[in-house]
């Protein structure tokens, strides 16, 4: 907490620059430059935008739904595809852009200015991050691989996109500053470049405007997206705790259209319960920033947990451990399982899931020991969107259907056609998954497919 809050600690910003692929940004910039940056993307979160993510989320994920029929239900690898709804919601929250669950190739443009559309560029860069990253820009198009090919042509393309639509908004600035509901990219264009009646705020160059809408698409993707891809594992591996959810939600929505759900209410009354708390249960386990650093710019005394001091020289690095922090055992007790149980099933941390912890203490805001948003001042801004669009994702999914794991032919056959054994096979199975096939490094996923299968509530089938 000390090393959020000491004013002296700051974000390296040279080990963050790399995300400069047009200019500074909010997560690149420290001091006034910062807090100007700051200011400036919080217009894009105004009270306005809450219900279009509410009502943007339950659109994807009811299309999601029927795209997932063509296979059967079988979701192959739940994490990719919510990342895809994370994206669908930010492209329609920040542009006003709906996409659709095509395969990409089919959604072509139809402006020759263009080679492919707002959507297909944007799953291309997102896709290919890690190539725009570590690829010189006067290299990306002249290195004649294809993922280099692709990821170029899209990034010019995003560019000229972005810079056409700033255009627009410029042109008509006075109309849109009157709009009472605003896409996150006409929030951000008016309030970086146009002297607001707030005279702190300095207008921003038109390469971090675009910086800053990268970023955010980028902080706001897989963050969001991992997490609701582990909260759908650890709900198929607890069907107890998926039961407690679907409870609620039947409470709590009844049995009233989908477009009658509303954001000031059901949102509020799922998040603050058990489906809030599923959420939160994730994110402790499976935080999608598993470490962010800071650095000292003078000599800083900092205390641990027993209250000793420590002197830290300037300029030292810190890794603050968000994976080590939230899954301590001395903070987090563990479920009582035993230690050859809990040896055969590989320690993973999937056994100590437990929402319930949360359904009294979630709303604590300085929790000293869970911060999955943050702390300080560079909270996370995208906290209420991230959340609502999780609570809504996972409330239109489990109104209707179940989630389970995926019983293979061989594993049946194995267990010599006996369904209840090979159901628990399966489970001890995806638990050690979920320690031993995740990889964490700066964000986390897992490694292989560990699939799921959506099974309507109503459907009297099950063996
Ligand atoms: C489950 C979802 C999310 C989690 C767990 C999360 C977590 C975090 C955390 C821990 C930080 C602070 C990093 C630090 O202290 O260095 C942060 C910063 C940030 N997040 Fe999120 N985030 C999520 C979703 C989003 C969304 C949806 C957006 C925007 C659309 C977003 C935009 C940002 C930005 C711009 C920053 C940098 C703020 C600054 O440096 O001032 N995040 N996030």
């Amino acid at each position: 907490k000390q090393l959020f809050t000491l004013h002296t600690v700051q974000v390296p910003v040279d080990l963050i620059r790399f995300h400069d692929i047009w200019g500074p940004t909010v997560g690149s910039v420290e001091g006034q430059e910062w807090k100007n940056h700051r200011k400036i993307i919080n217009y894009g979160f105004g009270p306005s935008t809450l219900p279009i993510v509410w009502e943007e989320s339950i659109h994807q994920t009811e299309t999601l739904i029927d795209r997932w029929a063509r296979d059967e239900f079988v979701v192959k690898s739940p994490r990719t595809w919510m990342s895809r709804i994370a994206l669908h919601v930010i492209a329609g929250i920040f542009f006003d852009t709906r996409m659709d669950w095509k395969d990409t190739e089919s959604s072509n443009t139809n402006n020759d200015s263009y080679t492919s559309s707002l959507p297909n560029a944007i799953l291309t860069i997102m896709l290919h991050l890690g190539v725009l990253f570590v690829t010189p820009r006067w290299l990306l198009g002249k290195l004649p691989f294809e993922p280099f090919q692709k990821t170029n042509k899209a990034f010019v393309d995003f560019t000229n996109y972005m810079l056409e639509l700033r255009a627009k908004v410029l042109e008509k600035s006075d109309e849109v500053s009157t709009k009472r509901s605003r896409t996150m990219l006409e929030s951000i264009v008016v309030a970086g470049s146009t002297n607001l009646s707030d005279p702190t705020v300095q207008p921003l160059s038109k390469e971090s405007i675009l910086g800053n809408i990268f970023f955010m698409m980028m902080a706001g993707h897989e963050t969001a997206g991992n997490t609701l891809g582990f909260a759908l594992l650890l709900l198929a591996v607890h069907p107890d705790s998926q039961n407690q959810v679907q409870q609620e939600v039947d409470d709590v929505l009844g049995e009233r259209p989908k477009s009658d759900w509303s954001v000031e209410t059901d949102y509020r009354a799922l998040q603050k319960g058990y489906l809030g708390a599923v959420l939160t249960e994730t994110l402790r386990l499976y935080h999608p920033v598993q470490f962010v650093w800071r650095t000292n710019v003078a000599e800083t005394t900092v205390y641990d947990s027993t209250g000793d001091s420590h002197v830290v020289p300037a300029n030292t690095l810190f890794c603050v451990n968000f994976a080590a922090a939230f899954s301590n055992p001395s903070t987090w007790p563990q479920a009582k399982i035993s230690s050859a149980k809990r040896a055969d099933l590989h320690f993973s941390r999937a056994l100590d899931f437990n929402p319930t912890k949360w359904v009294h203490t979630r709303e604590v805001t300085d929790n000293p020991t869970h911060w999955p948003f943050g702390q300080g001042g560079r909270t996370c801004p995208g906290k209420a969107m991230a959340q609502i669009e999780m609570v809504a994702v996972l409330a239109t999914l489990l109104k209707n259907y179940s989630i389970e794991l995926v019983i293979t032919e061989d594993v049946l056959k194995a267990c010599g056609d006996d369904h209840r054994i090979a159901r628990e096979r399966t489970r001890d199975d995806a638990i050690r998954r979920l320690e031993d096939d995740v990889e964490a490094n700066l964000t986390i996923a897992m490694l292989k497919d560990l699939p799921i299968r959506l099974r309507g509530r109503f459907d009297e089938t099950s063996p």
